[in-house]
């Protein structure tokens, strides 16, 4: 059974920090209930073709489940009682086999996507950004990893409402968004970042 709690959709800047009250599984505003998700996007500094550096991002190709044949961000559902923070970490262990310490994760916002023709999918993601470092990811059963340098992001491959807002994360930028897809659940029908 789901758990449907009824407090609004937390502002970015409310608080999902390390430790912070949990946003539970689910949130309701105003009767509709959307699913707490987290992603994380992770950041390297890599070397180009020409020698120089260039930052890169882990995406990965998502294999089962939802969204599977698209390339997303590592992430997936909060579980129980975990704190939005503790499940990015966790999430980016199962699919990547990295370990971050929750110190150095930080909050970068949150997106609420509305699907009208599919309830059901509606969802809010925690978003989170941390340093990999040296980390090597592996593949995991749910996804297959892979660095991409920021500047050649595979958008054809990508959620299509991933522009609005990847660039502006990417970018250092606390964000929060309202997106609400097409009839089709693939299109974007609106899509309001602040
Ligand atoms: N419009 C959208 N654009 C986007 O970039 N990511 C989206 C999206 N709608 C959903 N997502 C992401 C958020 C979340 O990380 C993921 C779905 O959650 P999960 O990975 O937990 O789904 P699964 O069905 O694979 O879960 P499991 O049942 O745990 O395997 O899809």
């Amino acid at each position: 059974m789901q758990r449907r709690t009824p407090e609004p959709v937390p502002e970015p800047a409310s608080g999902m920090p390390g430790g912070a009250a949990p946003p539970g599984e689910w949130l309701t505003v105003d009767g509709v209930a959307y699913r707490c998700v987290v992603l994380c996007l992770l950041v390297r500094t890599g070397t180009g073709r020409t020698g120089g550096d260039r930052r890169e991002v882990l995406l990965g190709l998502k294999r089962t489940g939802f969204g599977s044949g698209r390339v997303v961000a590592l992430g997936g559902k909060i579980d129980g009682q975990e704190t939005a923070l503790d499940a990015a970490v966790r999430e980016v262990r199962e699919e990547s086999g990295i370990d971050l310490l929750p110190a150095g994760v930080r909050e970068a916002g949150r997106i609420t996507w509305s699907f009208p023709a599919r309830p059901a999918w509606n969802m809010v993601a925690f978003l989170f950004t941390a340093d990999a470092g040296a980390a090597a990811p592996r593949p995991s059963e749910e996804i297959e990893p892979r660095w991409y340098p920021i500047d050649e992001l595979p958008w054809h491959s990508m959620w299509q409402d991933a522009p609005h807002w990847v660039p502006l994360v990417l970018d250092g930028r606390r964000i929060a968004a309202t997106i609400v897809m097409d009839a089709d659940n693939e299109g974007v029908a609106s899509a309001v970042v602040r």
